[in-house]
């Protein structure tokens, strides 16, 4: 008797930048290893050579508003196809530093572009190349790290030289935040909020909180 391969599992991470994902990404990828799955840790833009070349001029260089959607979505294209489908398929846990909900929350909520246009390039690029034609692919859970604007600022105002984004006004990052916002209550299934205003162990117990709710990892610490 042959044991059913696991099924493949994609979880991303999102929220505002120093909302404090990165650590618990790590742990949750070895939380993930030391319970006997493979993991594929990627992030986004980014997570292939092409799309690593885009993120560097969407984090560096000016450009219109449909420009950039169509760079993030382009380089999220190339990322499915390369690497999430077929990580997927060969049965692993895929964990990605965000992914198309940054896209509704950054060029959607904050930059002010068009939500439904972003939908449609949504459909266009998260279907096919790999998948059944009919479907697109979603993260099975996104987790959510949910802090005001200020204390984010605040966070990295210590910790590191910003990017394009990152040297946005807190207004900016209020209205990211509030892009998040609606795409949790419009898949309220897939998302699980997290309040980052708390200490990292705190922050790391909700994390595998969510994770044993459904049934996807038994425990583990920081
Ligand atoms: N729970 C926390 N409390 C206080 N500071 C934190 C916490 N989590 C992360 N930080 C710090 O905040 C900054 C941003 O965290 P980081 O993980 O890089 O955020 P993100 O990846 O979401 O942008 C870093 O300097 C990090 O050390
Ligand atoms: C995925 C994605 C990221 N972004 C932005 C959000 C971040 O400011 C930036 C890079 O994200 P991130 O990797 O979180 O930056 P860092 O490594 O500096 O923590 O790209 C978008 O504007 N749209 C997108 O679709």
């Amino acid at each position: 008797m042959t044991l059913a391969a696991p099924s493949g599992l994609f979880i991303t991470f999102e929220g505002i930048d120093g909302a404090g994902k990165s650590s618990h990404i790590d742990a949750l990828a070895q939380a993930f290893r030391q319970a006997g799955r493979t993991v594929t840790l990627t992030r986004e833009p980014g997570g292939t050579p092409l799309a690593e070349k885009l993120r560097q001029l969407l984090l560096h260089d000016a450009m219109d508003p449909l420009t950039e959607a169509l760079v993030v979505f382009a380089a999220r294209r190339d990322h499915l196809v390369q690497v999430i489908e077929p990580a997927l398929a060969r049965g692993e846990v895929v964990i990605s530093d965000r992914f198309t909900d940054a896209t509704f929350a950054y060029q959607g909520a904050g930059r002010g572009f068009d939500w439904q246009k972003l939908q449609v390039l949504e459909r266009m690029a998260q279907t096919g190349g790999g998948l059944d034609a009919s479907l697109m692919r979603e993260p099975d859970l996104t987790i959510w790290f949910d802090l005001p604007a200020a204390v984010a600022a605040e966070r990295l105002a210590a910790a590191r030289v910003p990017d394009r984004f990152e040297a946005q006004p807190q207004a900016f990052f209020a209205a990211v935040a509030d892009g998040y916002a609606r795409r949790c209550a419009q898949a309220p299934g897939r998302f699980a909020r997290i309040d980052a205003h708390h200490s990292r162990e705190a922050v790391w117990q909700q994390v595998i909180a969510v994770l044993q709710a459904r049934g996807w990892l038994a425990g583990g610490a920081v």
